[in-house]
């Protein structure tokens, strides 16, 4: 932004020195000041100094940059011609301004460029009082004037558009998000639910097929849930789901994974679990659930069981997300059927 602040303007005084309209030394002290101003940019931009600042885009600064440089060579331009040739590039910086400022900024920004060419021509006139006699002068002044409060007006609009945009664009980020965490998420426990348990067995199914490492599938069922649901209602129950859900999810580790695969059915996930680990798990998990004490509306307390089925994944290329949930839900059955309350193994793959 700053180094096409600055061109036109040079390039205009550069042609009005050529003209003879402006002398070289005031030339070449603009061009000294913007260079500097350019480096001092680059600089805190590069070491990113920028950073500390609340805006750090440095609009505003960079925007306000210009205009002493600028005010600089028209006040030892020649004619008023090219001093309006010059205002009219000195002005453009501000349009840098009009997405990244609000409407207030825009206008005292805007009307900061106004003034400072006001007190521009009062210094000029001072020395010159003749230019109060030109009416090329007053209608130059007159003409900013209309041009400042067009272009406040046209950039308060636009800067209240750039205001509606960001925060339909924040809006936006927010609801993708949101989205995002639903896809994944169980919307009754939050924690993960089928489709990003199915997609992480996956994940884990190629890793052991290419003999990386061996994980464990603990397939964990609330007993008798029906009677929960039937003695203490559909409430209580949910809170009964939510519970266990969050107990788990607390008890295990980050590189696990942890979800609701349906109905009162978990599922755990232990990567670089062979079968014994995953076995202790499981026990751990399963006392712990049992301690876990509920109560009803009516204050009546209750605790619930879990079985579980575990499967290892064999390390083999042709092994299926499907066929170890169904080793799991064959060891999960052998829990149910000898009593529930236990965990229960699958054969372990040679
Ligand atoms: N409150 C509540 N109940 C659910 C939810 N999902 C499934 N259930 C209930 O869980 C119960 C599961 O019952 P069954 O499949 O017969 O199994 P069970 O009673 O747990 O018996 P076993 O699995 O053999 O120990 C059913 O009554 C379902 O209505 C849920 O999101 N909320």
């Amino acid at each position: 932004m700053a180094g096409a602040s600055y061109s036109m303007p040079a390039s205009i005084a550069f042609a009005a020195a050529m003209a003879g309209e402006l002398g070289w030394t005031p030339l070449l002290n603009y061009l000294l000041t913007v260079t500097a101003l350019l480096v001092a940019f680059y600089v805190v931009f590069r070491t990113g100094a920028n950073l500390r600042f609340a805006e750090p885009g440095l609009t505003t600064a960079q925007v306000m940059a210009p205009l002493p440089p600028g005010l600089y060579l028209m006040y030892h331009v020649g004619s008023h011609e090219a001093r309006a040739a010059m205002l009219l590039t000195v002005i453009v910086p501000l349009f840098y301004g009009l997405l990244d400022f609000g409407m207030r900024r825009f206008l005292g920004v805007t009307a900061v460029y106004f003034v400072a060419y006001c007190a521009l021509f009062a210094v000029l006139a001072w020395h010159q009082p003749e230019l109060l006699q030109d009416p090329d002068e007053w209608i130059m002044l007159i003409a900013l004037a209309a041009l400042m409060v067009q272009l406040g007006l046209i950039g308060g609009f636009v800067s209240e558009l750039g205001d509606v945009l960001r925060r339909k664009n924040r809006e936006l980020g927010e609801a993708l998000t949101r989205i995002a965490d639903m896809a994944v998420h169980d919307e009754l426990t939050g924690v993960y639910n089928r489709h990003h348990l199915v997609d992480v067995l996956r994940r884990e199914v190629s890793r052991a097929a290419r003999g990386d490492a061996v994980f464990s599938v603990c397939l964990m069922d609330l007993d008798l849930f029906k009677q929960v649901n039937d003695r203490h209602g559909h409430l209580v129950a949910d809170e009964v789901l939510r519970r266990c859900a969050h107990h788990v999810e607390s008890r295990i580790r980050d590189i696990d994974t942890f979800g609701r695969y349906g109905g009162e059915e978990f599922v755990l996930v232990l990567p670089a679990t062979g079968a014994p680990a995953a076995r202790d798990v499981a026990e751990r998990l399963r006392r712990e659930l049992a301690d876990l004490e509920f109560a009803n509306d009516a204050g009546e307390r209750f605790g619930i069981t879990v079985s579980v089925g575990i499967a290892v994944s064999p390390r083999s290329p042709s092994a299926t997300v499907d066929a170890l949930l169904h080793e799991a839900d064959a060891a999960l059955y052998d829990a149910k059927n000898s009593g529930r309350n236990r965990v229960c193994s699958a054969a372990v793959p040679g």
